[in-house]
């Protein structure tokens, strides 16, 4: 489990086990492992920004005097927590800065006992000031300013100091959560916020979602946690976690000698209006690749007599086709016409899975009567053998998978894209309850939510998926998954992981962050499949 905690969750646990403690030991246990993950960093003098895709496991010795770190050291507990690692980082050796706010009178017990520490070091003490930021030669700046207690936009000279650092070209270290984001949201706190954007970042007690969608991850970096030994029995349930392997790999089977065409299920993307034919295209070739017995491609009018580039895909008018025979993915590039709402409302009504996406999310939005068949669609259609099966990790009821990107989402829900970006997780836990169907709120993290309320953050993915088609790529590759037996839970989870790892692959070969295109994906989604179905073997 890699579970995800809210603030206020976080506020609870550390409550807890505070009260267990010796006054300070939390903050004392936080200065020392961020200490240590600072010296990791300067024993890897790892490049900024930083490529690699791990924190450095070891600290191998450093020599004295030769690296310079910066501590900014806020007014609250994270300042301290900061004011802990300088004083260790001195003792080390090491030549440590602290820009240091005062604190007032509201300073904690801890923190006061951290800047004695720190005032005792050989750490030199400075006022924040962004001059003070620009005339270093800093070889690492550990941000310490404000962690889960940022209360209001960063403004004035802490401003000006934010984005002096943000100039820098050194390793920048989080404390717990870069200052200026909202660790639950991964929105920069506003208006006209701003936050720092660090190379790292070590969150302490448990992983936090802001950290992980939106701006988070952005301004995050490479993230490790520090759980500071609090007893597991402290840690409540999570209803927010990271998406990975072991929530959907076991039902991607390896395939049996006995198979056939018929075994592996039937997708009918509908789409395709005039001069949007090539989205449909790219999500049934998606849909082929991801192992779908039989594609078709149902257009609303003029149907493409076949696809050159792809002949095994069958392309129909969509009037005529039995909608029962396949699993639908109804959508990309449909247009607004009355042909297609007719199409979606069949597709809402018919009985198999069904994968709504783009045009038909903007018909859905226009229209509360398919909303409220689609919300009834999910909550009486009986569930399959497979979906009784994960009824654990899977509203069984749930039937249907929606794709929206923010836009989508926003028109959907009636708010603007900003209100759905502001809290990522609540919009598209609202509109899976809403609608009663899994929602896939595409972008940086995306956020799956199922409508009984759990919900997942995915990790895969980079801008390189920023270009036009991709989305049409996620349904085709979603679409065949369910096709082929896997529950719409599992099915969103697994599609949202492989189109993001596939798209790491190419970044990583060069083949993008810039000019990858969607059609690429397509072969690299198909070998990330095969990976996977090869480690289930048995089943
Ligand atoms: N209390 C504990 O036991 C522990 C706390 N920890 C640390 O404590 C942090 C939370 O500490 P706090 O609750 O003190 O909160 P912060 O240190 O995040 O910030 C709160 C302080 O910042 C001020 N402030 C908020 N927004 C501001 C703004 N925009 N401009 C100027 N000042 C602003 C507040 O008035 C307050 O003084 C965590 O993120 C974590 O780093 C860790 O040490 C683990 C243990
Ligand atoms: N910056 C980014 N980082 C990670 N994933 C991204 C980014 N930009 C887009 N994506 C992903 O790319 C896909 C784009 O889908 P969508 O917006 O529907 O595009 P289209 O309709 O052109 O196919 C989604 O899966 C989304 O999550
Ligand atoms: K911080």
């Amino acid at each position: 489990m890699k579970p995800l905690y809210r603030s206020a969750d976080i506020r609870a646990i550390e409550h807890a086990a505070a009260a267990e403690l010796p006054e300070g030991e939390l903050m004392r246990r936080a200065g020392r492992a961020a200490a240590a993950a600072a010296q990791r960093l300067l024993s890897s003098a790892a490049p900024h920004p930083g490529p690699a895709d791990t924190f450095p496991d070891r600290a191998p010795a450093l020599q004295r005097l030769q690296v310079r770190v910066l501590v900014l050291a806020g007014p609250g507990n994270n300042g301290g927590d900061a004011l802990e690692a300088a004083a260790h980082l001195a003792d080390a050796g090491i030549s440590v800065t602290v820009l240091h706010s005062r604190p007032g009178n509201a300073q904690s017990p801890e923190r006061a006992a951290a800047w004695r520490r720190a005032a005792d070091s050989s750490a030199r003490f400075e006022e924040l000031s962004a001059p003070a930021v620009q005339t270093g030669d800093w070889q690492l700046v550990i941000d310490g300013l404000f962690g889960i207690g940022l209360a209001r936009p960063i403004g004035g000279a802490l401003r000006a100091l934010v984005e002096a650092v943000n100039q820098l070209p050194c390793p920048v270290l989080a404390l717990d959560v870069p200052s200026g984001l909202d660790a639950d949201t991964g929105a920069i706190v506003g208006p006209d916020g701003i936050a720092l954007r660090a190379s790292h970042t070590i969150t302490f007690i448990g992983d936090k979602p802001g950290l992980h969608t939106n701006e988070g991850r952005d301004h995050a970096g490479i993230v490790e946690v520090a759980h500071l030994d609090i007893d597991p029995a402290l840690l409540p349930t999570a209803e927010l976690q990271l998406n990975r392997l072991e929530l959907f790999a076991r039902h991607l089977h390896a395939r049996r000698h006995s198979g056939h065409k018929g075994t592996y299920g039937n997708v009918a993307v509908i789409g395709g209006a005039t001069g949007m034919r090539g989205a449909p295209i790219l999500s049934a070739r998606a849909a082929l690749h991801a192992g779908a017995g039989r594609v078709y491609v149902l257009f609303p009018e003029d149907p493409l007599p076949a696809d050159s580039g792809q002949p095994e895909l069958m392309c129909r008018l969509a009037e005529g086709y039995d909608f029962g025979q396949a699993t639908l993915a109804i959508g990309p590039g449909l247009g607004d016409s009355a042909t297609a709402a007719d199409l979606l409302a069949r597709a809402i009504a018919s009985q198999g899975p069904l994968l709504v996406d783009a045009d038909a999310l903007n018909l859905l939005a226009h229209t509360p009567a398919l909303q409220r068949a689609l919300a009834s669609r999910g909550a009486t259609a009986e569930p399959t053998q497979h979906a009784l099966q994960a009824a654990r990790l899977l509203d069984a009821s749930a039937t249907a998978v929606l794709t929206p990107h923010p836009l989508e989402a926003a028109r959907l829900l009636g708010l603007s894209v900003a209100a759905v970006q502001a809290d990522r997780v609540a919009a598209a836990r609202t509109l899976a309850a809403r609608l009663q169907a899994v929602v896939v709120l595409k972008g940086s993290g995306t956020v799956i939510a199922a409508p009984g309320g759990d919900c997942v953050i995915n990790p895969t993915g980079n801008p390189a998926l920023a270009t036009a088609g991709t989305g049409d790529v996620l349904s085709g590759l979603c679409a065949a998954l369910l096709a082929q037996g896997c529950p719409p839970w599992p099915a969103a989870l697994a599609a949202v992981w492989l189109h993001g790892a596939a798209a790491d692959e190419l970044a990583a070969s060069g083949v993008g962050p810039i000019g990858m295109t969607a059609g690429e994906l397509i072969p690299a989604i198909r070998a990330g499949i095969n990976r996977l179905a090869r480690l289930n073997l048995v089943r």
